[in-house]
């Protein structure tokens, strides 16, 4: 009995806790066998069955709840040499370039490391490579000017991401310098130093202000002509009346069944709903973007009406003929002079913008312009040559990225035609403002066919492979029987590409249906010889995946960069010559700031790229480790103080 107002399921849940909170205290745990486990979980199931049967009963009924509960974190207080090795650690000498997830899968292989480009051989893959083998991987600078045959004579010239394969060949001890440990724990989120200008943060008063303001002011609040406006007719309103269109909110305001006798808590009615709010949410954005665009250019008008007034008139002080043009104005927009005033100061803020950073800038500024404009945080020189510097950059995400924004400007008399088409990773952009060039253009001189073909997932190249993927492996671990859903073999929780059944968060911007659309990053030109790089847009928090690593999924290849990767059967190598998605632009930094880490998502093994914390606008990097550099005739250009593989006279044992 629970007792009188206790819900029962509060009851039942505070008995079990307090029961297994019991029964842990009284448990006498072997501390040194939970040390020698990869990463230790403690099974927990329960049923429900006839308690007088329970206790005779040794086959226990189905569970109706199975949880893992994940005991890595325990194991890391405890100190064991095993453990030691596989901590992952920030230092760049153990970074982590391709190495497993942090917590080590129960059935993964041991800690992945980057092996060397061993075998010298020209070994052509078995069968009809669709990723050309015999092609260079187009990644090399200026000095690897004969790259199109990877031969033995010019393997030193060429290099690979190559995390060890798990065969006995390339494992090498424990002990070896050279080995790269995977951790068994997601880096922990760090929280990271502010960057860029902060908006002052509102106060109650001033939204309170704001409300009178609004009350007392000029805004229309007609529904028909608002939605109207929105373009949300199409929403099922054959009348046009209001109710009609928005008639799964306002069933569900009611309660009341609607014509079909359908109540507002059915799936259709839900679904209709949840399609109204996010039609009236994107046309509002829509909305915001035209408003700040159409004020921007407003102001342009003004002073050029003012400016053609003096120009006429030079004896006369400009001024005047500016008293004049906003008195106009005011009785246009039936606002007093201080009301325009205070609006122009904001919009001229919106031409500003406009002025360095391009139309684009204005369209996705998003709602926090007007608090930026107003109050001009961060409006100083600097920061403006910055957002033009990022002009065209800006421009090329908004055409590759949205390829109709252009026709808001046709409102306000610019052209609609876009400056850039294709993937937004079709093009390299440059810090320093000037235009961004083709991709295809930055590999010419060193391979006049050079194509790049953007990929989303992984391709199995058939003619190694046939119709298996190498990356997935058969569900062995006994957990995966208790439910028909795939379980995460780092949190342990159900994986599914739906998100409505999904409960693995692992790595929820890429797997797991909440899906980005693409990841803010950009190709770009660096500014240290070293070809082009990655640029994040937007900071990475630590442990944030930025992308899986994407292209051809193959096997043999010889003196091209490659990613080799194997889960408990297979080897595979992953190669992105030709095609595969950004992360090939990864550039090596001796003080990475991103890591490769193995996963498995729905029995598939993937390898993302990491954020061991990256602020927004500097170079992705991750540590390629010795295996990449040893051997290859190259020179780093990380320019870190503690590069390792310089290889000038102060460093020649690197
Ligand atoms: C995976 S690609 C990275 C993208 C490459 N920069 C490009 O433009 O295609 C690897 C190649 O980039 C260059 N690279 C990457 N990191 C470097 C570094 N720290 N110093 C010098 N070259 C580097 C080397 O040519 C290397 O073989």
């Amino acid at each position: 009995m629970s007792p009188p107002n206790e819900d029962p399921t509060e009851h039942l849940r505070r008995r079990v806790a307090e029961t297994l909170a019991d029964q842990l205290n009284h448990a006498s745990f072997d501390w040194s066998a939970l040390a020698r486990l990869d990463r230790p979980v403690l099974r927990i199931e329960a049923c429900l069955e006839e308690g007088s049967h329970a206790a005779r009963e040794s086959t226990p009924k189905s569970a109706v709840i199975t949880q893992l509960i994940d005991l890595s974190d325990v194991t890391s207080t405890c100190s064991s040499p095993r453990k030691a090795t596989a901590e992952l650690t920030d230092t760049p000498h153990k970074a982590i370039p391709s190495g497993d997830t942090a917590r080590v899968p129960i059935s993964a292989p041991a800690a992945g490391h980057i092996s060397s480009l061993a075998p010298r051989k020209e070994l052509k893959p078995k069968g009809n490579v669709t990723a050309e083998p015999s092609e260079p991987s187009p990644d090399e600078n200026s000095d690897d000017s004969d790259l199109d045959s990877p031969t033995e004579d010019r393997r030193k010239e060429l290099g690979g991401l190559r995390p060890a394969r798990q065969d006995s060949t390339t494992l090498e001890t424990a002990d070896s310098q050279r080995q790269i440990h995977s951790g068994d724990k997601f880096p922990k989120r760090r929280k990271l130093k502010p960057v860029g200008h902060f908006l002052q943060p509102s106060t109650l008063d001033k939204l309170i202000g704001g409300i009178w303001e609004q009350i007392h002011g000029s805004l229309s609040l007609d529904p028909q002509s608002l939605l109207g406006q929105s373009q949300l007719r199409s929403l099922g309103a054959e009348d046009g009346a209001v109710n009609a269109i928005a008639a799964p909110m306002a069933l569900a305001r009611t309660g009341a069944k609607d014509p079909n006798g359908r109540t507002p808590q059915s799936d259709e009615a839900f679904s209709r709903s949840n399609v109204f709010c996010r039609q009236v949410t994107q046309a509002s954005r829509a909305c915001r973007s035209l408003e700040v665009i159409v004020q921007a250019r407003w102001v342009e008008y003004f002073d050029s009406y003012v400016d053609s007034w003096a120009n006429a008139n030079p004896l006369v002080p400009r001024s005047r003929y500016n008293k004049a043009a906003l008195m106009g104005a005011c009785a246009d927009f039936g606002w007093t002079e201080k009301e325009l005033r205070n609006k122009m100061y904001v919009w001229r803020g919106y031409k500003e913008i406009k002025d360095a950073g391009g139309w684009a800038s204005l369209v996705f500024a998003g709602m926090g312009i007007y608090r930026f404009c107003k109050y001009r945080i961060g409006f100083d020189k600097e920061s403006m040559q910055r957002l033009r510097n990022l002009q065209p950059a800006i421009e090329v995400a908004a055409d590759t990225l949205h390829p109709q924004w252009r026709q808001l400007l046709t409102v306000i008399g610019e052209p609609s035609q876009r400056a850039f088409d294709g993937h937004a990773h079709d093009w390299v952009v440059f810090l320093d403002g000037s235009d961004p060039i083709p991709l295809r253009n930055t590999y010419l001189q060193w391979d006049a066919d050079f194509t790049y073909r953007q990929l989303d997932e992984c391709v199995v190249d058939e003619r190694v492979w046939g119709c298996d993927d190498p990356r997935w492996q058969p569900p062995t671990d006994e957990i995966v029987r208790a439910t028909a859903m795939p379980l995460c073999e780092t949190c342990g929780k159900e994986q599914s590409d739906d998100p409505k059944v999904n409960n693995c968060y692992c790595f929820p911007t890429i797997f797991g249906g909440g899906k980005l659309s693409s990841s803010p990053v950009l190709v770009f030109r660096t500014a240290d010889g070293k070809n082009n790089g990655l640029l994040a847009l937007c900071a990475f928090e630590r442990g944030a995946p930025i992308g899986e690593f994407v292209g051809v999924i193959t096997k043999g290849l010889q003196n091209v960069d490659v990613m080799e990767s194997s889960t408990a059967s297979t080897n595979y190598q992953i190669w992105q010559g030709r095609q595969g998605n950004f992360t090939r632009f990864v550039n090596h930094s001796c003080n990475a700031n991103a890591q490769y880490q193995r996963f498995t998502w729905l029995n598939t093994q993937r390898i993302v790229l990491v954020s061991k914390g990256i602020d927004a606008g500097t170079e992705i990097t991750v540590d390629y480790s010795d295996k990449y550099w040893k051997g290859l005739d190259k020179k780093c250009l990380c320019g870190e103080t503690c590069c390792r593989y310089k290889r000038d006279e102060t460093n020649t044992d690197s």
